[in-house]
């Protein structure tokens, strides 16, 4: 977060267009924070599988030693580990890091969309999860602290209050730097009262965790797994669900492709996912095979 909030200040970004299709940029402050995150967990974990949006390391990717990051949260170590995890093998693990989430909104200086997503993968279910917002109540306070939510399905989740969405309306977030004709479609099929628009993937499921909305809804194959794993761990910690427009959970293993290419579909703790999904209509579906 700091090394995001730091390149900010300076002031050049450093934009290159990845090429992969609109709106898809990297900017310094992903490039920073990726090489950061994965040297300080390779440094602590080198048996585990570390896969990251902007790509694999080289050799001449030394990082100062104040980026090294080692201690611990010691509200997550006072709690008590279920046995499932305490004796995986660390070959069963894969950390999925999105160094930067929102990068588009993060150019447009809507900083508040920007998180830092890091997911814990478990034979292939995505059940670790940390959502750290570095730009979090930045239009209130002049020098935001940023925060730093966690979950662990069967433990739980921290660093923020959950609150459940309103009971009276029905609300529905989406992208706003990634829409076409089949997003739109999809929300349309759902019927919501209101549509918020807003960037990244973990800012969206933060507003579910929040109760600002009670789905979240991306018919479009652009999302991929660092940007859902993450953010899925955390919801499902809590009781909600996140997972392809069918209603099926991606696998976070090591060997799958990166793309979400079935959609993305989340909904807050209360919402019953499965009548929602069965609103798409089938032609919309069939747009998304396996
Ligand atoms: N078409 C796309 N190309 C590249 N990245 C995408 C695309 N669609 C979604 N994403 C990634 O998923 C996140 C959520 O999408 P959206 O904000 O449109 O709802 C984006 O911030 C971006 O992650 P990132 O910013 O880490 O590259
Ligand atoms: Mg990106
Ligand atoms: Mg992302
Ligand atoms: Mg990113």
């Amino acid at each position: 977060g700091k090394i995001i909030k730091d390149v900010m200040s300076r002031g050049d970004l450093g934009i290159v267009e990845k090429g992969s299709g609109k709106n898809d940029l990297q900017t310094e402050a992903d490039r920073s924070a990726q090489r950061c995150i994965i040297a300080s967990l390779t440094q602590q974990y080198p048996g585990i599988t570390i896969i990251g949006e902007e790509g694999p390391s080289t050799e001449t990717d030394e990082v100062p030693s104040d980026w090294l990051i080692t201690e611990s949260d010691p509200e997550v170590l006072s709690k008590i580990c279920p046995p499932e995890y305490i004796t995986v093998n660390p070959e069963d693990i894969v950390v999925w890091v999105d160094p930067l989430d929102g990068t588009s909104e993060y150019t447009q200086g809507l900083l508040d969309h920007v998180t830092v997503l890091i997911g814990i993968a478990v034979k292939g279910r995505a059940v670790g999860g940390v959502i750290h917002q570095p730009y979090h109540n930045y239009k209130v306070v002049e020098d935001p602290k940023g925060r730093t939510l966690w979950g662990l399905v069967g433990v739980g989740a921290g660093g923020f209050t959950p609150v459940d969405p309103p009971s009276d309306k029905f609300i529905v977030t989406t992208t706003r730097s990634h829409s076409d004709g089949v997003v739109v479609k999809a929300l349309e099929a759902l019927q919501p009262d209101e549509i918020l628009r807003v960037g990244g993937a973990g800012h969206k499921v933060l507003m579910l965790l929040e109760g600002r909305a009670h789905a979240y809804v991306f018919a479009s194959k652009g999302c991929k797994k660092w940007d859902t794993c993450a953010p899925e761990a955390v919801l499902e910690a809590l009781g909600g669900k996140l997972t392809d427009i069918h209603g099926n959970h991606y696998s976070y293993a090591k060997d799958v492709q990166y793309p979400d290419a079935q959609g993305v579909f989340g909904t807050a703790k209360g919402v019953n996912h499965q009548s929602l999904v069965d609103k798409l209509p089938q032609e919309l579906r069939d747009a998304f095979p396996y």
